[in-house]
């Protein structure tokens, strides 16, 4: 791959010009052989690694949107609307659950494919945005299901039994617009993230910056997703930003980025580069043999979760949660 190099001759593993697009830091994540051995020690340890040579979803690489429209059916599949580039992900369930004033960022509307694709392609600036994210199962087509049939299942297994994963629970479909952006966000899986069509920028921090990301609440229909808009940070209220440094890559076609469960990622379709596709897969973290301490980030970060959650249960009202922690740590534990 021709590398490009810029002014000050940096350029990043991607070979494009290593543009710093936020206002913080970020170092790149390694790009490795699957073959590497350090690839592996990397995944042991809970570390982002991107991985070339899977050959993990390269029956997919042929994914492109035509192949999708004649082989995706005339079921309806989900699809994200926005008024702008951001798709900020919410928990329907909770949103009717809490009688909170919260006005969802998007909307979500089931559409076949080729409704999608219409909309996708007629697209002009000024119209509302379309990200389709459907979890594949087997109504897709024909060709779709024999597609998914040859992923490098060996490798996967492998990978699963090496680092004590649990079972695989979902495949999510991405077909997004370029652009498009979800915003930083943590999932309590571990993920092996597949790039098929375009290029995704990927901006991942670690678990112990949960204090500089501010994470909505438990309860939130927003949970595991940051208060803090990139574009717009607000250091007054999120004081914790200027310490904040993450870890990028920008990942194209047969390119699998590992995301650790827990960490914080933001990602976003490269602007200039046309739609892309990507499919993920969600492993449940394997079973806590041993509790070894010092605890790991990770570890005191779903015992925050449970004491809000168990809060939650005992105060029943969300307003009262903030006061008891309040008069519980200040002058106390502060
Ligand atoms: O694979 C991942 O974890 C990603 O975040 C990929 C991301 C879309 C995910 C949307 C979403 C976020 C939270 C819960 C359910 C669905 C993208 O590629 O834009
Ligand atoms: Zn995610």
């Amino acid at each position: 791959m021709s590398t490009q190099s810029t002014m000050n001759g940096d350029t990043a593993e991607s070979g494009y010009p290593h543009v710093p697009k936020y206002f913080f830091p970020t170092q790149q994540i390694p790009k490795l052989s699957c073959n590497d051995p350090l690839a592996d020690e990397l995944i042991s340890q809970e570390k982002p690694v991107v991985l070339t040579d899977t050959k993990l979803c390269e029956s997919a690489l042929k994914w492109d949107l035509d192949y999708l429209a004649n082989n995706m059916g005339n079921e309806r599949y989900m699809v994200f609307v926005s008024q702008n580039n951001r798709f900020k992900y919410y928990d329907e369930a909770k949103m009717k659950q809490y009688r909170i004033n919260f006005n969802p960022p998007t909307r979500r509307v089931d559409m076949t494919f080729t409704e999608f694709v219409k909309k996708l392609r007629e697209w002009k600036p000024g119209d509302e945005r379309v990200y389709l994210q459907q979890g594949l199962n087997n109504t897709f087509g024909r060709g779709i299901v024999l597609d998914f049939l040859q992923f490098n299942w060996q490798w996967l297994n492998v990978q699963q039994k090496k680092h004590n994963w649990g079972p695989l629970t979902s495949n999510l479909l991405l077909v997004g617009m370029e652009s498009n952006i979800t915003p930083v966000h943590y999932d309590e899986q571990q993920n092996f993230f597949c790039q098929l069509i375009g290029k995704k920028r990927c901006i991942l921090f670690a678990p112990e910056h949960y204090e500089r990301l501010y994470p909505h609440p438990v309860y939130h229909p927003h949970d595991r997703q940051s208060q803090v808009d990139f574009d717009m940070p607000d250091l007054e209220k999120f004081p914790g930003l200027d310490q904040l440094q993450g870890w990028e890559t920008v990942i194209g076609p047969g390119e699998v980025l590992y995301i650790p469960m827990y960490w914080w990622h933001h990602i976003e379709s490269l602007p200039n580069l046309g739609h892309t596709v990507s499919v993920n897969f969600w492993y449940k973290g394997g079973p806590t043999e041993s509790v070894e301490y010092p605890l790991k980030p990770r570890q005191k970060l779903a015992i925050m979760r449970n004491v809000e959650k168990m809060l939650l249960e005992a105060l029943k009202d969300p307003g009262e949660v903030g006061p008891l922690l309040r008069s519980l740590v200040l002058g106390r534990y502060s």
